[in-house]
């Protein structure tokens, strides 16, 4: 393949590159405020009148000195016009930074809005650092241009257009000889402009990988110190941070040259002025008073001049942010996936109570999976580059730029091989409240099953169904409150016991939260401080043991009282005790509900109603325990080497 197709190829496929935005999807953006925006221009409007009216007293100041009039009155409005003006002007400035503080605010709103609703795929395709960064550090950059740059030059732009028209008015030649400099420089400043714009795209994509990078060390901190990898994630963070600077220098150095094409502007403008305008006073086609007018509105018009040409920057520069923060905001939510052709079907309660009384609460009917083709390759571009950059670093002892840039450069050539099927033709049911645990080896589609009872994905052939009914055309708000999800190993949030309880429902009192973690066997965890429901948790749980983590999780799920329950168990080794109370606290939420649980432990699920054994995405075996030691070999291998039947 051409190195060009194969590029193309490679940025179609890497879901964050070159985003871009136009000039038409920033008003939107500047003028989400309209009265704001009134008030602004109205301001403005007197600002200017206060700055203009300067140059024209001083004009007749120096008149009435030339012919020796009085001037008392004269030199104190000068005095009020110029102190006036200077109060209009701060005022106006402290709105422009009050609507640039308001855009920053919507556009995080809608970046936030959005990406807690983006389908989990997004999530599985793009580096949750790079996400945080557009947040972050993209408005953040959006709002600096808009209110340094755009927002300042339309407010000059009044007093750009009276300038210009009392300058007309004192010396038409003089305001003509004038705008040929200015002309040639704002040809010079509308060049650099694209040159901008693709430098700061570039730069802010660069502090989005180096979030990343950030994000990836920091969330792994103790597996980073485990394996004694410090200096090689160091080395990785090293060479995104200095991509980051040489791309910022890119940016500096193109918009350095605006800097010198607006000095050289005014400089020149300036000599041409006192020369022409000179000998235009030596032959008597301009006065004195008329000349050093016409001086004064020449810097009123290169102010606003200055910072326009400084907008160019701004503006160029907030394209390449607003594309990163606009391309998210693009992005269809979750829902936006939903199947057109299936009717919306509302449950009338729980599935498992009234709908269609005979079906099962849950049923695989012949369900295949395959992940989307950009998740698979995103996943297998980041496997690819992390090994890469490992065999640089080992033959040169540290990490090298070219590696780091290949993180998401892909092998174009396999990008339209479909990604493999992870699940197979899976068929089981779970009956009202039954308990139906899904055994198998790693990588076997066993978490894959639950994520697609969650319709965090949608099975590619083959249906789920939920009480008798599709779950592509139950709404997932409702799906997903029919159901309890217990996630493996990390299924808690930083902060205190209360609010991860409430997670599950919003309303519930101290002492329903008391009593529930009392079921799971969590009273111990209550009792140990005095803060009690208020003791914070630490990050993902840290202060916390893997099995603590897990029952608190299911304490969040039983008290929402879903009718269904996924639970995924922990692969964290759990010491006799904790295991006990897991069993324990399993039994309890079984009660009067349909389970499915994913078992790492036979033990925990050889009482199981039916064992569903999955081997490669298939289902290889499905029966009691006794019945599946005998017939399915895989499984009992895996029983033998968990000592629940001899032999092992
Ligand atoms: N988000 C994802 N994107 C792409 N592929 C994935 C994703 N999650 C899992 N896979 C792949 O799907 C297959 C099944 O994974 P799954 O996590 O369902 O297995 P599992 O049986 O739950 O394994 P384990 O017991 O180790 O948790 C594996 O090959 C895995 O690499």
């Amino acid at each position: 393949m051409p190195t060009s197709n194969r590029k193309r190829a490679a940025s179609r496929e890497r879901p964050d590159a070159e985003p871009r935005a136009t000039f038409a999807q920033l008003l939107p953006h500047l003028f989400a405020d309209v009265p704001r925006m009134i008030g602004i221009i109205v301001v403005s409007i007197v600002a200017a009148a206060f700055s203009l009216a300067q140059p024209a007293i001083v004009s007749v100041l120096i008149t009435r000195v030339q012919s020796g009039e009085a001037l008392s009155w004269l030199l104190w409005s000068l005095v009020a016009v110029v102190v006036v003006g200077a109060v209009l002007q701060g005022y106006q400035h402290f709105l422009l930074q009050l609507t640039g503080e308001s855009i920053v605010l919507n556009t995080r709103r809608l970046l936030i809005a959005k990406l807690l609703r983006l389908p989990v795929a997004e999530f599985d395709a793009r580096r949750t650092g790079d996400l945080v960064s557009r947040v972050g550090s993209d408005t953040t950059l959006l709002r600096a241009v808009l209110t340094q740059g755009l927002i300042e030059a339309v407010g000059g732009t009044l007093t750009f257009v009276g300038a210009v028209v009392a300058m007309i008015i004192i010396d038409p030649v003089l305001f003509a000889v004038t705008m040929s400099v200015v002309v040639f420089a704002g040809v010079a400043v509308a060049l650099l402009g694209p040159r901008i714009r693709r430098a700061s795209a570039a730069a802010q994509e660069r502090v989005g990988d180096l979030t990343s990078a950030v994000e990836r060390a920091v969330t792994a901190v103790r597996t980073v110190r485990a394996t004694g990898s410090t200096e090689r994630e160091e080395a990785l963070v090293d060479a995104e941070a200095v991509g980051a600077y040489r791309r910022g220098v890119d940016v500096a150095r193109v918009s350095a040259l605006v800097v010198p094409v607006s000095g050289f502007a005014l400089q020149a403008a300036l000599i041409a002025v006192l020369g022409v305008g000179g000998m235009r006073v030596a032959a008597g086609l301009l006065d004195i008073a008329g000349l050093v007018a016409f001086v004064m509105f020449l810097f009123m018009l290169v102010m606003p001049l200055a910072l326009f040409f400084g907008a160019v920057t701004a503006v160029n520069t907030a394209l390449g942010a607003l594309g990163r923060i606009q391309e998210i905001i693009d992005l269809p939510a979750e829902d936006a996936h939903d199947r057109e052709e299936a009717p919306l079907v509302r449950l009338r309660g729980p599935a498992n109570v009234e709908d269609e009384p005979d079906a099962p609460a849950l049923a695989f009917d012949d369900v295949s999976f395959r992940y989307p083709n950009h998740v698979v390759r995103a996943r297998v571009a980041h496997e690819r580059a992390v090994a890469r950059l490992d065999r640089a670093q080992r033959a040169s002892g540290r990490g090298r730029r070219g590696e780091v840039d290949a993180l998401y450069e892909l092998d174009a050539a396999r990008t339209d091989d479909p990604s493999p099927l992870v699940l197979d033709g899976v068929e089981f049911e779970v009956p009202r409240g039954s308990r139906i645990a899904l055994v198998g080896p790693s990588g076997a589609g066993k978490s894959t099953s639950l994520a697609l009872i969650e319709r965090f994905y949608d099975v590619t052939s083959g249906a789920i169904r939920l009480g008798g009914v599709d779950v592509r055309s139950i709404e997932r708000d409702e799906l997903r409150r029919q159901i309890g999800y217990v996630q493996q190993d990390a299924p808690v949030l930083a902060g205190t016991l209360r609010d991860n309880l409430q997670l599950g429902r919003n309303d519930a009192d101290d002492d329903e939260c008391a009593a529930v973690l009392r079921e799971v066997n969590l009273g111990g965890v209550l009792d140990r401080t005095r803060e009690g429901l208020d003791a914070q948790i630490g990050e993902g749980g840290v202060r916390l043991s893997g099995g603590e983590r897990q029952r608190l999780a299911i304490a969040r799920t039983l008290l929402a009282a879903p009718p269904i329950l996924l639970l995924d168990e922990s692969t964290s080794s759990l010491d006799g005790a904790n295991e006990r109370a897991m069993r324990d606290a399993i039994d309890r939420v079984s009660d009067g509900r349909s389970l499915v649980v994913i078992a790492h432990r036979l033990s925990t699920v050889v009482d199981s109603d039916e064992i569903v054994v999955l081997d490669r995405g298939r289902v290889i075996g499905r029966g009691r325990h006794e019945a599946l030691v005998e017939t399915t070999p895989l499984y009992r291998d895996l029983a033998k080497h968990q000592l629940l039947v001899p032999g092992g």
